[in-house]
């Protein structure tokens, strides 16, 4: 049972004690199989899949991607999550829907995005902090710009991959000369890093700018992030351009796409700003700050909770900042926050900082340690936030094994 605005809301479909997934949340994704033949898109419920294109008949609903749903804009959006409520509440349309039903085990999870282009951002100002004192400890730990504007770098787009992905460890030069030649071969250092991902649904045109307020014009949902780095790589090759190969190996998501329109429980204000902002970044009327708690497991243990709530660029200060020189958008694009940190050590939302860059390596509870990750490691990043009433909204989770290097 959950009420939004004035209704109360229950879903006559059987949820699991616990489970993220209630009438609240309605996350979109794409799926295969449950004995039905191509994509279709689902909408998550319990340990299920409404399978959206048998049960509307649209044939928007049978694609690879969300995008060609995602373009139809905010209207399409909430008529669709205003149906589907209606359907999973509405007793009298039981009988018709419940066969479209899929069980989660029997479904393949893909992509739901295309990724046209993909942004990460460095929003974390305790991850700035951090990475700035271990990668630049002769500078100031921030530098003069951060406070400014959201840092970002435009990232490998057709290296997302959905959750499940492995990711085979990468080569490269891991550093500078030691005899003549830069040292080649397998990174040492493979590192995950706990994001939350943006997806851009209406598209904006070239020369236009997204104001911070209509965030929710353009942007459909969240998800969350692992932008997998290999610490040795990066170190060597990043400046004066920023991350190159150290992050675009690979990038991984996970497949349901939590909407907007699920998080106004969750919203609550930003840090407090350390400096007056330039008009188009303020935010002072209605900012996007959420209360996502994310969680890290390594081979199932947990290594950290990085709170969502403590990122001081927001998403709506991100696309303002990113489309303020004129960069139109497109459907099914991704921004991620940049790695997720608090300010105290198990909020930490990457090896490079839970470990000091290798230093004082990381004791998992089987009594392992860790610098940083290791061959047949699986990573999962998952995470929480309130929703209507006093439910919890899950974002299922991101995962991704580390295979051996290629010889
Ligand atoms: O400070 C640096 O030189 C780079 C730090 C990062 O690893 C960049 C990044 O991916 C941004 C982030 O996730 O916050
Ligand atoms: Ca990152
Ligand atoms: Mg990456």
């Amino acid at each position: 049972m959950v009420l939004v605005g004035a209704r109360t809301l229950v879903t006559w479909v059987d949820l699991p004690e616990g489970t993220g997934f209630g009438i609240g949340n309605l996350p979109l994704g794409v799926f295969l199989g449950g004995g039905r033949p191509g994509f279709r898109h689902g909408v998550r419920i319990g340990d299920r899949v409404l399978d959206l294109f048998a049960v509307t008949g649209l044939p928007v609903h049978a694609t690879g991607t969300l995008d060609p749903f995602l373009v139809a804009g905010p209207g399409a959006w909430r008529t669709l999550r205003e149906q589907v409520t209606e359907w999973l509440t509405g007793v009298r349309h039981r009988a018709r829907v419940e066969p479209h039903l899929l069980p989660i085990d029997e479904v393949r999870m893909c992509r739901p995005i295309g990724v046209p282009n993909y942004v990460d951002f460095y929003s974390s100002k305790a991850h700035a902090q951090n990475v700035g004192r271990l990668f630049r400890p002769d500078a100031d730990p921030l530098p003069p710009n951060w406070r400014h504007l959201p840092i970002g770098y435009h990232g490998r787009a057709g290296t997302v991959v959905v959750s499940g992905t492995p990711v085979v460890r990468p080569c490269g030069q891991l550093g500078p000369p030691t005899g003549g030649l830069p040292p080649f071969g397998p990174t040492a250092r493979l590192d995950l890093e706990a994001e939350v991902g943006f997806v851009v649904g209406a598209p904006s045109e070239p020369g236009e700018r997204v104001p911070v307020a209509d965030l929710a014009e353009h942007v459909f949902g969240a998800c969350l992030v692992n932008d997998w780095s290999a610490r040795d790589l990066q170190a060597w090759e990043y400046q004066p351009l920023g991350p190159f190969l150290g992050k675009s190996f690979q990038t991984s998501m996970s497949p349901w796409v939590v909407p907007l329109a699920a998080l106004g429980a969750a919203r609550v204000p930003p840090p407090a700003r350390d400096t007056e902002l330039l008009p188009y970044l303020r935010d002072d009327g209605d900012p996007w700050g959420l209360d996502l708690a994310l969680e890290v497991r390594i081979n199932g243990q947990l290594v950290s909770r990085p709170p969502f709530r403590d990122m001081y660029w927001t998403p709506a200060q991100q696309l303002a900042h990113l489309t303020v020189n004129g960069a139109s958008t497109l459907p099914g694009e991704l921004f991620a926050s940049g790695t997720v940190s608090g300010t105290s050590p198990e909020e930490w939302g990457s090896l490079l900082e839970l470990t000091a860059n290798g230093t004082r390596p990381l004791t998992l509870a089987d009594g392992s340690t860790r610098t940083f990750l290791e061959d047949g490691d699986t990573v999962s990043i998952t995470a929480t936030a309130p929703g209507p009433g006093d439910s919890s909204l899950g974002f299922g989770e991101v995962s991704g094994q580390v295979l051996p290097a290629r010889a």
